[in-house]
């Protein structure tokens, strides 16, 4: 494919309601989208005009992760998006053309910026896939039509709100309750979640990165309540501490802040770091290093969930692609749109019978509804060579 021009799109949609973790509460989601207009050449015809998007997962503050959305905008403009128009260092060779498949390596000169990289590559990988008509879980290798919800339950102002907000998405069909936590809303809520729901329902924790192994006796207090797993107890960065404390509590460690790349996978599974993964496509550097990182975690017998970041319909439909691969044995955070957005800029996504239907058209399946998308934009800027 031959691009012709990229659009990045920032819009900000508000959220249902206010969305607390340990490290901030969020009541609205500014995000990067990235729109790629190309020419795909197909044989024996003339070539046709396709167009991709992506989403770059980076929120609107450096608080989860490094990356931040102004930031990734500004690296896309200046320094990502220039190299599909050739003007990188390698270049796109003589005839100019691009595949999905060597973008990470022509973006690999610039150093991190994973979520903006992701953002770039799934807009080609859509643009191509559009192009030859194939479904993105198609091209992944999807093996299912639909995929167990599992929904994410942020920290509530007390426990009867929290009782009030699970009950709610348990009635509506969510098959698993992931609890946020942070020191001094952790034990209570999760042993009032169970004595008001029983032992049945799927239940786990993530901390984002909020406690040290300092707190040892106090996650080791979780093991009491038949968890899935604890998500990222530990800093990003604390690779043998989180191998320590797996030592000293019998709730498996998931880890998801820490996994940046199939590289990072490898070594968290090898030291003892983590028992489960989450993989997160933005995080990792796009969705064709998080299927090296569910091919890698499958081989070794590490199961996968599929991570959310509050994605808009875009994301979303690749996510739903994405947790289809037969690695991702336990419910992902792939939550219909409802779950943050009264209106979203795609077709909405529907819990049926506690599932998410994987989008089955060309590339991601959908596509901003152009009035919806209208309304929530906040800055466009297009680009060309
Ligand atoms: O379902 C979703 O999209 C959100 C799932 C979720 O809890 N995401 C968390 C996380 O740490 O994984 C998050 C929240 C806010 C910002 C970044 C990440």
């Amino acid at each position: 494919m031959k691009i012709t021009g990229v659009e990045l799109r920032t819009v900000r949609m508000p959220l249902v309601s206010p969305f607390t973790t340990s490290f901030g509460t969020e009541t609205d989601r500014l995000a990067v989208l990235v729109r790629v207009v190309g020419k795909a050449g197909r044989p024996h015809s003339q070539p046709v005009e396709v167009q991709g998007w992506g989403e770059c997962v980076a929120m609107e503050r450096p608080l989860y992760s490094l990356e931040y959305a102004a930031g990734a905008l500004e690296v896309m403009r200046r320094f990502l998006v220039p190299v599909l128009f050739g003007q990188g260092p390698t270049g796109l060779g003589p005839d100019g053309e691009i595949t999905a498949e060597r973008v990470a390596a022509l973006l690999e000169h610039v150093v991190g910026h994973r979520m903006a990289k992701a953002a770039v590559e799934m807009a080609v990988l859509d643009a191509q896939l559009r192009g030859t008509g194939q479904s993105l879980g198609g091209y992944l290798g999807a093996e299912r039509h639909r995929v167990p919800a599992g929904v994410s339950v942020g920290v509530q102002p007390s426990i009867r709100e929290l009782i009030d907000v699970v009950g709610d998405y348990l009635a509506q069909g969510y098959l698993r309750i992931k609890l946020k936590i942070r020191p001094g809303w952790d034990v209570d809520p999760v042993e009032a979640v169970r004595e008001r729901f029983g032992d049945r329902v799927a239940l786990q924790v993530d901390a984002n990165a909020a406690y040290t192994l300092a707190d040892a006796r106090i996650l080791r207090r979780l093991d009491a309540f038949d968890l899935l797993l604890i998500e990222q107890p530990l800093a990003e960065d604390d690779i043998r501490q989180h191998a320590e404390l797996a030592r000293l509590i019998s709730t498996p460690i998931c880890l998801d802040e820490s996994i940046v790349s199939a590289r990072a996978a490898a070594d968290a599974i090898a030291l003892g770091a983590a028992q489960v993964i989450n993989i997160k496509a933005g995080r990792v550097g796009g969705y064709l290093e998080a299927r090296r990182v569910h091919d890698l975690c499958r081989a070794g017998g590490i199961a996968v969930w599929c991570g959310g970041m509050l994605e808009t319909g875009l994301g979303r439909a690749a996510n739903a692609a994405l947790a289809a691969l037969p690695g991702f044995t336990l419910p992902g955070d792939v939550s219909a749109s409802d779950r943050f957005y009264a209106r979203d800029i795609t077709t909405p996504f529907v819990l049926a019978d506690g599932h998410i239907t994987v989008p089955t058209g060309p590339g991601l399946g959908v596509a901003p509804i152009q009035d919806v998308l209208d309304a929530v934009t906040v800055d466009s800027t297009w680009l060309q060579p």
